[in-house]
């Protein structure tokens, strides 16, 4: 999927949080990294429309996220920053079927879909907890299966393994690595994008680097620490 930003920029009153930024983006695996405050999240919830530009537009295919915000929402998947706060029912099972059931998926297919899911991330021992019985780790992958069951092409993720030990961390990312969808990750974590095809450095609400993994994790060591 090709996402658009046409002179894009948010502002908070007199405050910007994004400067006018004009980029395309279709690689498989984007990483998004810098200090905090720099604009990542801004960036981030812009292309599935949960921010508007005060500016410009972003667009996905072609589908503005203002204009088209439906159907971009259908496009786009979102893991926020504290999954918890996504996980809107109480048992784990009856929030994966949420999305595809208020789609229209009822029965044996709805069955197979969230089952499917449950397996694909390993997470079927846990479909009937609560969420606070989870770990960080398997909050993040519960709150990806509901995202993947509702098919959507591209997949956001907040600083996926934030807060999480060494494990959680392994575990989220190997899901990540997995993923058939496009996925934009923003972190902190330098390992989890060290693999992705391109990561963005932002700096102050501007991207200060646009390229491969390594040279933009030295580009942001330099950002740091200037
Ligand atoms: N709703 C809002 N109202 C006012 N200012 C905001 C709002 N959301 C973000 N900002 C400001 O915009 C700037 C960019 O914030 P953003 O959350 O995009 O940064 P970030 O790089 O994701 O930070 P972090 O790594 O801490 O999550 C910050 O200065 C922030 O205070």
């Amino acid at each position: 999927m090709q996402i658009t930003f046409d002179r894009a920029e948010v502002r908070y009153g007199a405050a910007v949080a994004l400067h006018p930024l004009s980029v395309a983006l279709c690689e498989r695996r984007i990483g998004v990294i810098g200090l905090n405050g720099s604009g990542k999240t801004t960036f981030a919830r812009l292309i599935n429309g949960l921010v508007k530009p005060s500016a410009g537009t972003v667009s996905l295919d072609g589908l503005d996220t203002v204009k088209d915000d439906k159907a971009v929402l259908a496009k786009a998947g979102f893991i926020f920053q504290n999954p918890a706060n996504q996980i809107i029912l109480p048992i784990i099972r009856d929030d994966i079927a949420f999305g595809p059931k208020s789609r229209g998926l009822k029965g044996a297919a709805l069955e197979t879909a969230v089952d499917g899911v449950l397996e694909r991330f390993g997470i079927t021992h846990l479909a009937g907890r609560r969420p606070h019985e989870l770990s960080g780790g398997e909050l993040q992958l519960a709150a990806l299966a509901a995202v993947v069951v509702t098919e959507p092409e591209l997949v956001i993720f907040d600083e996926p393994t934030n807060q999480l030990d060494l494990k959680n961390r392994a575990m989220v990312k190997a899901a990540i690595d997995g993923l058939m969808q496009q996925a934009i990750v923003i972190s902190h974590d330098l390992d989890l994008v060290a693999g992705f095809e391109r990561v963005l450095v932002f700096h102050q609400g501007r991207i200060a680097f646009d390229g491969n993994a390594s040279e933009a994790s030295a580009r942001y060591r330099e950002v740091a620490l200037s």
